[in-house]
């Protein structure tokens, strides 16, 4: 078991409100991600579960019991780092046992769950090797390992991918995604990359300055954005945002996504001038200038050949357009 729930909680570093409030319920078996800009309290938030950190007001409970108490050893939870930290001197083996055996576990089970989670993340033929004797990619799934052999409630991840190369981050993505699947855990995953949370999550918690913006299930946050900040920060490229009033519209802002765009040298709602174009191979982005809606990126799926400067066209998609307010809520 491991489900999770946190009420009102409050942190303030001297005068200054990191965390002004925040409400969640996490059921057994989720992968939760926290996601937001840099600053917002993602990190403080995930310390605070795992007893790293007091809150300054409100309550913890995992499966069903207020921690508030509980050091973090005796959480049932278990943490991975960006930075790793595992022991240098000590082989991959002993960085996965030593917890275990700190907890005074017998040697045939220590044996039973290091072989199963070095199994899991394809760690058995560094087994015998120090931490500076691996990948940068090795060492993230041995700290990924140390924290299976704990068999935890809850499994939290600060930003595990941070350190690695593009290619590795989407390898180790994947195992993560795997791990949770063969593992039905709970986990609780901090990362300031919409992608990973995107790709990871059963549900996303969208956090801004200390508040969370929205939770849902990552296609619900794309398709149905709360509010301007979470229609901005979800999809890639960003959300173009027009101002209502140039468009003649009564909403503060009109918001359409890039890939709900379309281009025809002809005819189409906005006229304007290709600035630039960016061939990434699968897609291409074209950023527009329009007389009418201002500069906009338009993805257009395949090969588009664009020179700087041709006149274009672009119409947004009437049924994929978004209208917020002025307090930046949409409008339904
Ligand atoms: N010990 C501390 N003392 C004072 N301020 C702190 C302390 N720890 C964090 N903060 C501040 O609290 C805010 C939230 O920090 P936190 O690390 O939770 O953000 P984050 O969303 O995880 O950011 P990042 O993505 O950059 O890691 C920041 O403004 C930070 O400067």
């Amino acid at each position: 078991m491991g489900s999770l729930k946190i009420e009102n909680i409050k942190k303030s570093f001297g005068s200054v409100d990191v965390l002004k409030g925040i409400d969640l319920d996490v059921t057994d078996g989720e992968f939760v991600v926290f996601v937001g800009p840099s600053g917002c309290g993602k990190s403080t938030l995930l310390r605070i579960i795992a007893g790293l950190e007091d809150s300054t007001s409100g309550k913890v409970l995992i499966d069903g019991d207020n921690v508030g108490n509980v050091p973090p050893a005796k959480r049932g939870i278990a943490m991975v780092f960006q930075t790793y930290a595992l022991y240098p001197h000590l082989t991959v083996k002993n960085n996965m046992s030593l917890g275990l055996k700190q907890a005074g576990e017998p040697a045939d089970e220590i044996a039973r769950r290091v072989g199963i989670a070095s199994s899991m993340l394809s760690l058995e033929p560094y087994l015998e090797r120090r931490p500076a004797e691996l990948s940068g990619g090795q060492r993230q799934r041995v700290a990924i390992g140390r924290a299976v052999v704990r068999e935890p409630k809850l499994f939290l991840f600060d930003e595990p991918l941070s350190n690695l190369d593009a290619a590795l981050r989407v390898n180790t993505r994947l195992e993560i995604a795997q791990l949770h699947r063969r593992l039905a855990a709970t986990m609780i995953y901090v990362t300031h990359d919409q992608v990973e949370a995107m790709t990871l999550a059963d549900k996303i918690v969208v956090l801004n300055n200390g508040q969370i913006e929205q939770v849902g299930a990552p296609m619900e946050l794309y398709n149905s954005p709360a509010n301007e900040f979470v229609a901005g920060f979800i999809g890639s490229p960003k959300m173009n945002f027009i101002d209502g009033g140039r468009l003649g519209e009564a909403a503060k802002t009109i918001g359409v996504r890039p890939e709900h765009i379309t281009v025809d040298r002809n005819a189409g709602t906005w006229k304007g001038t290709v600035i630039h174009a960016e061939h990434l191979g699968a897609d291409t982005n074209l950023y527009i200038d329009t007389e009418k809606a201002g500069l906009l990126t338009v993805r257009i799926f395949g090969v588009y050949d664009a020179e700087p400067g041709a006149a274009i066209y672009a119409t947004p998609d009437p049924a994929r357009t978004y209208r917020f307010g002025a307090d930046g809520r949409v409008i339904r």
